[in-house]
């Protein structure tokens, strides 16, 4: 199965545990969450799923389907900037199912640790049996641990129930400075931790402490030290440099026990770093829990966590000095826009309206205009896609329309351009397979956003899920000219995409009047309606063309129901 293609097996399982399990299961389930954009398309998996078994839910655990789940076993932190707090939010950011065995509950603000009370290890040890026993785990992260006999309870628990990965934070002080785990911990971490983890992910502290004492202050010193952690048993390293002094680039060193990769992001000028390595290790355990290899894992983590930290530089919570920041990056905009409409609603899919200027040019009508006139025929989604455009026009034409469709309650994309999307305020973006990543999109608008991807097999379409995409455009359908070289997958491929696809799907490429009964009519439940662009826009009247499609796609949609 696709999902199963990332993975590097030597790379992530624990040594002599058991095949990987679940694969073979599709992902989805009923969950706790609730509200958020990312919660709504796991909502929107599930309900596709829902309707493709069209089954009341049942005790059958065959019928039922996994997600990706991360257990993590770490302190609690009263302000909730790290330790449990932030590894459920890293992980909810990233789409992915986190449960807790807590090992110490902290009073913890952004001045620094005010307590610390350890949770009895044979406590520890119920959470966990409690969780693995039963949960269908995928990875496990570790954070504080607080005693040598949690990371006993640990150990005993990870042989008992095998998990697929292992991800240790090897958390020693907080950034405030204050002792998390005493030094009787490094016996733990060397002997039983490091051994059999998939990653361990030390800042330079923990790293030197790991080592013994060893100074760390250039990135030469980072990679030896990778090199010697290495040497301990985990499968691989990531030196974490946000603390190597004078440096203008935030620097963590990855070393796979062949190469190291030096990874660089812009250092955010921000007092709001508290929990940045909790919620690297989480984010990281994420991506490996939706089948993701460790390099992109580590890789991804890296982007999330600074484009989290420049999307929160100026929050101001407590008044400390170091501040939390924003993982599901919701607190910005809500301050910014209280009143925004959030959800997506796949059945928005069902005459999905794509400008094109060329068009619009050739009839002598503004963007405006054509888009108005769409939505007055029934369009229920508007894209735009203005591929020759310059950017200022752009920017104002979207600003423009986003009033009309908002006035209409239609949501707006932009194609490609996330930059115009964000800067409009537009409901989401539509990328092609070699425009901006999706899983980039994500990390870039938030959760809240729509976000779609042109997908012409299973492979890309399962891959648009796994980045946090919202739906998948399929096509084309038939052969189009707003389009040059584009291969045409026909019915038969579109069929097969939706099919495959945990995303709704919206049917694209040379749909119209004459062929959109057809096109509706392969009558897969995920399905959700006809993007079209010519049909509707290289037309003498927009509004006529949209009502009459419109009536063909009801018309078409009652006869399925009727079967
Ligand atoms: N100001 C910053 N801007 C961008 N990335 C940062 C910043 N501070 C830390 N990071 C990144 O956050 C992650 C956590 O690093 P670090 O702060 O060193 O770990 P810890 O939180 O465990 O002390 C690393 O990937 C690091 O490069
Ligand atoms: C419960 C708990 N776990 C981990 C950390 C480390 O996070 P940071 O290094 O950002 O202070 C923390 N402060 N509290
Ligand atoms: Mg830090």
């Amino acid at each position: 199965m696709a999902y199963a293609q990332g993975l590097s097996s030597s790379c992530l399982f624990l040594s002599h545990k058991v095949p990987p399990q679940g694969f073979q299961q599709s992902l989805g389930l009923s969950l706790p969450f609730t509200n958020s954009r990312i919660n709504s398309s796991l909502q929107t998996r599930i309900f596709v799923e829902m309707r493709e078994d069209s089954a009341p839910m049942t005790s059958d655990h065959s019928k039922k389907m996994k997600i990706p789940h991360v257990l993590t076993v770490a302190g609690s932190d009263s302000g909730a900037g790290a330790g449990i707090q932030a590894d459920i939010k890293a992980c909810a950011a990233r789409g992915v199912y986190c449960s807790t065995a807590i090992t110490a509950v902290t009073a913890q603000n952004t001045i620094g640790v005010q307590g610390v009370s350890v949770v009895p290890e044979d406590f520890v040890a119920e959470q966990l049996k409690s969780v693995l026993s039963d949960m269908q785990v995928d990875v496990v992260k570790t954070g504080m641990l607080p005693s040598i006999g949690i990371v006993n309870v640990l150990s005993q628990g990870l042989r008992e129930f095998p998990v697929r990965a292992l991800v240790v934070d090897p958390v020693m002080v907080s950034t405030s400075g204050d002792v998390l785990a005493g030094p009787s911990i490094l016996a733990g971490f060397r002997e039983q931790l490091l051994p059999i983890a998939d990653i361990v992910t030390p800042n330079l502290k923990e790293a030197s402490a790991l080592l013994g004492g060893q100074q760390l202050e250039t990135v030469a010193d980072m990679c030896s030290a990778a090199k010697l952690l290495h040497d301990m048993g985990p499968r691989n390293v990531l030196v974490k440099g946000g603390d190597l002094p004078d440096s203008l680039d935030a620097v963590d060193i990855f070393f796979d026990g062949k190469d190291f990769h030096e990874l660089r992001s812009l250092r955010i000028k921000t007092r709001n770093t508290h929990g940045t390595g909790c919620s690297l290790a989480s984010c990281i355990a994420a991506e490996l829990a939706k089948g993701s290899s460790m390099l992109p894992a580590v890789k991804v983590a890296k982007h999330y966590i600074e484009t989290a930290l420049d999307y929160s530089k100026d929050i101001a919570i407590g008044n400390g000095p170091q501040g939390p920041f924003d993982h599901l990056l919701r607190l910005k905009s809500y301050v910014q826009n209280s009143c925004r409409q959030v959800g997506f609603n796949p059945n928005d899919l069902y005459l999905y309206a794509v400008t094109d200027s060329r068009m619009n040019k050739k009839w002598g009508r503004s963007i405006t205009d054509a888009v108005k006139a769409a939505i007055d025929g029934g369009a229920t989604i508007i894209q735009l896609r203005e591929k020759d455009a310059e950017t200022q026009d752009f920017l104002e034409a979207a600003k423009a329309c986003l009033k009309i469709c908002h006035s209409h309650g239609v949501p707006l994309l932009i194609n490609d351009r996330v930059d115009v999307a964000l800067a409009c305020g537009a409901d989401g973006v539509h990328v092609g397979q070699s425009d901006m990543p999706a899983h980039v999109a994500r990390t870039l608008l938030g959760p809240d956003k729509i976000i779609g991807v042109s997908c012409k097999t299973p492979e890309q379409a399962h891959q648009a899920w796994i980045d946090g995409a919202d739906y998948i455009g399929c096509g084309g359908v038939y052969p189009t000219n707003t389009k040059e070289n584009n291969l045409t997958v026909g019915l038969d491929g579109l069929k097969t995409v939706c099919v495959a696809s945990k995303l709704p799907v919206v049917a694209i490429g040379g749909i119209g009047a004459s062929n959109a009964s057809s096109v509706m009519e392969i009558g897969v439940p995920n399905l959700k309606g006809v993007a079209v662009v010519s049909a509707l826009f290289d037309r003498e009247c927009i509004l006529t063309e949209t009502r009459k499609l419109h009536a063909i796609l009801t018309e078409s949609m009652s006869m399925q129901r009727t079967y």
